[in-house]
């Protein structure tokens, strides 16, 4: 039996315009309970943005905001208080880290339990030994502890965090990201978050947003956004580098087949799936693939030719361009490089699995 999840933000037709800008531009968005999301975007998309307005810190210049809890007509600090906020430098009072806890439940009126439940959450996120101590001796990813226990510890309905793990370094934050991701499976928390590190999102969210130029351009699991990317804008943010356009040459629904013709003449075999089966012949279309799920060498099908035409850096492993009429770029792991040894107009031939390919109509 499928539960529905109960909605516990809604947003309606809401823009905000800054300076005859429109930042923000998003007909309709739902955050449900239990949510963990994940809010991604170029730089200057819009996402700190859009936390300040669910968050109730800026009103939209057209729409609204609804908080399901609260009635339409509350007060913005009414609407505020079901909500906490973790930016990316942690806003710490000079108080101890204790105080500084239990600061946002005084100022909410809590009175009862308030010193038990600062010192679980004290407990919870292992800063217990810090007690006493004061922001300014604290390491960052102490400071960034502390500042997530005072917003775990108000029980917010929503919690939305932006990048508040960027500042500190690999192992401080995958530390505090398994930490933070326990914390939140066993609480059923509702959270939202912002992140450029991509490596965070499984820990911390099973749902992505996707904000280009203030629109909100896709929505859905991790594994739709990665690899079925609705737009070129998502693809390129995802690392789904390898875009060509062409058009649907042949059909077999027998072969359970698509045959591509790219622009450039190239063909390409992709699976015919429930996905594409309102995909006529002679359709054009955008074809995506991720230059990680590309392979150096001779496969079964989808084999290209052509000179390397770019090698480049990309993290501990390489990128490489094939020119094969279509520039065909290719991640390879260190051990094959060094193996292999590409370099700029040496010849080269690369395969894609047709299952890795993804395409969109036009
Ligand atoms: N108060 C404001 N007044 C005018 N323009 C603003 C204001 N706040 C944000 N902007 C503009 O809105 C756009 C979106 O900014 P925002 O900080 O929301 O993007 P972002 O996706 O969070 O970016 P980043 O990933 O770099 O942090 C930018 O062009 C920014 O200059």
């Amino acid at each position: 039996m499928i539960v529905a999840k109960k909605s516990l933000l809604e947003v309606e037709n809401l823009t905000w315009i800054k300076d005859g800008k429109k930042i923000l531009d998003i007909p309709a968005m739902q955050i449900d309970q239990g949510d963990h999301i994940a809010l991604i975007g170029s730089n200057g998309s819009g996402k700190s943005s859009l936390l300040k307005l669910l968050s109730f810190l800026e009103k939209p210049t057209t729409g609204e905001v609804l908080l399901r809890s609260v009635n339409r007509k509350s007060s913005m600090i009414e609407k505020r208080r079901k909500i906490a906020v973790v930016f990316q430098e942690p806003l710490l009072l000079n108080l101890s880290v204790y105080d500084n806890i239990a600061y946002g439940l005084k100022i909410r009126g809590r009175k009862k339990g308030r010193e038990a439940i600062v010192e679980e959450w004290m407990e919870r996120l292992k800063i217990g030994h810090l007690k006493e101590r004061y922001p300014r001796h604290l390491s960052g990813g102490e400071a960034q502890r502390v500042s997530i226990a005072r917003a775990m510890a108000l029980e917010p309905e929503l919690l939305f965090l932006d990048e508040p793990f960027s500042a500190l370094d690999a192992p401080t934050k995958n530390q505090l990201l398994e930490d933070i991701s326990l914390i939140i499976k066993k609480s059923n928390m509702t959270t939202l978050f912002i992140t450029h590190d991509f490596s965070e999102i499984p820990f911390l969210a099973d749902k992505i947003f996707v904000l280009a130029d203030g629109q909100m351009v896709q929505k859905g699991t991790v594994e739709e956004i990665f690899y079925r990317p609705s737009c070129s804008a998502v693809a390129a943010l995802v690392g789904a580098d390898n875009e060509w356009s062409g058009r649907i040459e042949k059909r077999c629904e027998r072969e359970k087949q698509i045959l591509i013709k790219l622009d450039q003449g190239i063909k390409m075999k992709v699976p015919f799936t429930e996905a594409y089966q309102f995909f006529a012949e002679g359709q054009t279309v955008t074809v995506f693939a991720r230059s990680d799920d590309l392979s150096w060498g001779r496969g079964a099908c989808n084999n290209y030719e052509g000179f390397v035409s770019k090698v480049a850096p990309y993290g501990w492993h390489y990128k490489v361009t094939v020119n094969c009429a279509i520039p065909v770029t290719v991640v390879m792991d260190k051990h094959t490089f060094l193996q292999r040894k590409p370099e700029i107009g040496d010849k080269a031939e690369v395969h894609i699995l047709p299952e890795k390919i993804h395409m969109i109509g036009k």
